[in-house]
């Protein structure tokens, strides 16, 4: 059946209704329908590498092609009325659990750091890095708090740095994104080096990047079955950051470690744990049984004895690893000005591709 102009501005005003965000693929979808159904094929001159945003639409409206205009509003209509309010209401789509993308909560001595953005797959935005830094700080001058865990809400533990992080360019362009982010980098991970209490990773699903990365920093890393452990910095034009340059050869040596940093060869839970980069394994259904109730006993244990012994077991490295991180932030800040991370980024921003 034919959608009417009638139809077709009907689909337009739902749109700007929809109580969820449909995400970016299907975004660029509707933005490429519309203009093939108001304009035809794509007219327009291909924008520059760096102009992200224009240029993932204008992949996106160049990929439909000659479809006549008929067939694009009819595309359109059809798309709108998959994501209307009815359909939202109908249970057809997630709704995500609370609103805050770090939920941070205490009970029983044990701090709680959640990273809340199940839909997303936990990727960390640039507020969330800020948030997570800024509950460690807090909660290492806590008295209550005797040990601090890092968590995700739903299937994945945390797919690692939000990409769209890099695509909102401020007046001072690329170049501004990528420094303001490699000192934010640093200081992140500078706060996991120097976190003076036990930390804990409790994996609940796949890991990507600097999810992974940071493990090594940790005293302790559960994970479930399910957990994945991926570093795709190679694929992404990137190079290893959270200190894994340093701490992931010592862990493991360095011919799996080069798998891992260089080619991202991606680890099942039981393969991180004979790598000794994951404590313990755990079947993912009984997971969240198994794990909080040894947290919870370990929070009864005498925490400064806990502090002294992180201390003595951690100061040696403490500088190294600092002017680890130094240099990885320095090295990432000119890959994110690379070709090949800007096509990465681009390539998944415009679905072409994904790890
Ligand atoms: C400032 C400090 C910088 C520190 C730098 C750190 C480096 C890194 O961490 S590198 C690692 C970056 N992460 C990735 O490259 C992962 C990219 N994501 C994926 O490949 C896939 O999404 C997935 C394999 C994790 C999951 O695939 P699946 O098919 O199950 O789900 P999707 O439909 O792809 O994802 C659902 C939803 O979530 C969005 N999303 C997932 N991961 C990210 C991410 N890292 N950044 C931005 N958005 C992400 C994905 O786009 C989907 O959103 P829409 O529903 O809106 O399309």
């Amino acid at each position: 059946m034919r959608a009417s102009q009638k139809d077709f501005e009907n689909a337009m005003n739902q749109v700007k209704l929809l109580k969820k965000d449909p995400g970016n693929e299907v975004k660029l979808k509707l933005y490429a329908l519309y203009k093939q159904a108001t304009e035809g094929p794509c007219n327009m001159p291909k924008p520059g590498m760096l102009d992200f945003i224009n240029k993932a639409k204008w992949d996106a409206w160049n990929a439909i092609g000659s479809l006549p205009k008929e067939t694009a509003r009819k595309n359109y209509v059809d798309l709108v009325s998959s994501l209307s309010p009815s359909s939202e209401s109908s249970g057809r789509v997630d709704k995500e659990p609370g609103s805050e993308s770090v939920v941070i909560t205490s009970e029983d001595g044990i701090t709680k750091i959640m990273l809340n953005r199940p839909a997303q797959k936990n990727a960390i935005t640039i507020q969330m890095y800020q948030e997570i830094l800024s509950a460690l700080e807090a909660t290492s001058k806590d008295d209550n708090s005797v040990i601090t865990v890092l968590t995700g809400n739903g299937d994945y533990y945390s797919s690692g740095n939000d990409l769209t992080n890099f695509t909102n360019l401020p007046p001072g362009g690329i170049e501004e994104v990528a420094k303001t982010g490699s000192i934010l980098l640093r200081d992140f991970v500078d706060c996991f080096i120097d976190f003076p209490k036990p930390l804990i990773a409790v994996v609940n699903g796949p890991a990507v990047g600097i999810a992974v990365t940071l493990l090594g920093l940790f005293d302790a890393v559960y994970a479930s079955d399910r957990a994945t452990f991926h570093t795709p910095f190679t694929q992404l034009g990137q190079t290893a950051e959270g200190c894994s340059s340093y701490t992931f050869p010592k862990i493991m040596g360095p011919a799996k470690a080069i798998e891992m940093l260089i080619f991202g060869k991606k680890l099942t839970a039981h393969e991180a744990c004979a790598q000794g980069l994951v404590t313990e394994v755990f079947p993912d259904s009984t997971f969240q049984k198994e794990v909080w109730a040894r947290l919870k006993a370990y929070a009864k244990l005498p925490p400064n004895a806990m502090r002294i012994s992180k201390e003595l077991i951690r100061h040696n490295e403490k500088e190294k690893l600092h002017a680890v991180n130094a240099e990885e932030s320095t090295a990432l800040q000119g890959r994110w000005l690379s070709e090949e991370c800007m096509n990465a980024i681009i390539n998944f921003l415009s679905r072409k591709s994904k790890l």
